[in-house]
């Protein structure tokens, strides 16, 4: 799994057109979607998550509580991203881990929204600019060696 984590003013998206054939259902209120103050989680699952989706899923949970702790950022977007890797996961996998991600986040004390999972989307983004707002992780699950 790669993530981009972004601490922003604000993160919000549109959702424009589908980018799967069997995008994730989504109600008409989760076309749009906003935070303030918000701690962006981009994340793209790789193929590597696959052999242990629950391992990954709480490394994931302990790295974005981390930062957001540090960076006192009470709201969190998790945000499927597919450009942060070439060796993606099959779109089920990675949105059952996605949610997973997001309902662990959500039993801690964070304001936690996920995007529409399959979707071509608009966002904007206010990046705040301080040396902990712009970083990234790598995580696999053990035992698998992360080719570079
Ligand atoms: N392994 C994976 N990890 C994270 N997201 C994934 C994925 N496989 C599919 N998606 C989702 O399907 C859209 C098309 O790839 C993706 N859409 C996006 O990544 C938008 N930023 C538009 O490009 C995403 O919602």
């Amino acid at each position: 799994m790669r993530m981009l984590l972004i601490h922003s003013d604000y993160l919000e998206y549109e959702v424009k057109d589908k980018a799967l054939k069997n995008p994730e259902p989504i109600r008409e209120e989760q076309k749009k979607g906003r935070l303030e103050e918000v701690l962006a989680a981009f994340i793209s699952v790789e193929k590597v998550d696959e052999t242990n989706p629950d391992e990954v899923v709480k490394k994931a949970v302990n790295e974005i509580k981390d930062v957001a702790s540090h960076i006192k950022a009470k709201n969190v977007f998790v945000y499927p991203f597919a450009h942060l890797s070439s060796e993606l996961a099959k779109p089920d996998v990675a949105l059952e881990i996605l949610k997973k991600i997001e309902e662990r986040l959500k039993e801690g004390d964070l304001n936690v929204k996920r995007a529409p999972f399959g979707y071509y989307k608009a966002f904007k983004l206010s990046c705040k600019g301080h040396p902990l707002a712009e970083l990234s992780r790598t995580i696999v699950p053990s035992g698998e060696a992360k080719a570079e």
